[in-house]
């Protein structure tokens, strides 16, 4: 659908070969004060696409607006939050946002949620396809390997400023 979205419908099966998956459950506990604690730091996903589940009805899961509003994300029982990775905005060019999120906790219940997360294939490299890229769109990113660019992410340098990836290889 997003593909399809973007005219480039024609990149699924190379999408769908490129990803490996990750499921995993996650607990927050309570931090027992009536004060918000940070569950999980705000982030961008670095991988392609994630999908989470919260499990019970503690909420805590926010979203950054684009113009820097935290917003409660809240799902119903009945719904899925899907998130768009860094890897998927780079290789869409730009055309698809990644935003920064977190988990804030307040009480004393935990949390519990579980996320299932394609991640490329080691040796991936992830380039934007040329229809992405014109005289209006100019290419963003120079293509990347996505091992690599997790090494540099977990590295001092790769948190200066606003965004990882364009610290990696952003133009
Ligand atoms: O547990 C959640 O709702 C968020 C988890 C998350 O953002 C992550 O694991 O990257
Ligand atoms: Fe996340």
């Amino acid at each position: 659908m997003v593909l399809e979205s973007l005219g480039v419908e024609k990149y699924l099966e190379e999408h769908i070969e490129s990803a490996n998956y990750l499921f995993r459950a996650m607990k927050y506990k309570g931090p027992e004060t009536t004060e918000t604690k940070v569950g999980l730091r705000a982030h961008r996903d670095l991988n392609v696409v994630t999908i989470l589940y919260q499990i019970n009805q503690v909420d805590g899961l926010e979203v950054q607006t684009k113009d820097g509003e935290w917003i409660n994300a809240n799902p119903s029982p009945d719904s899925f939050t899907v998130f768009i990775g860094e890897s998927f905005s780079a290789w869409a060019n730009g055309r698809l946002h990644s935003p920064f999120h977190r988990v804030m906790m307040s009480g004393n219940k935990a949390r519990y949620s579980v996320g299932l997360f394609s991640i490329p294939k080691p040796g991936c490299i992830i380039k934007a396809p040329e229809e992405l890229v014109d005289e209006d769109h100019p290419l963003l990113f120079k293509p990347f390997d996505y091992a690599e660019y997790i090494r540099f992410y977990h590295t001092e340098i790769s948190q200066k400023g606003e965004s990882s990836l364009q610290n990696f290889c952003g133009f």
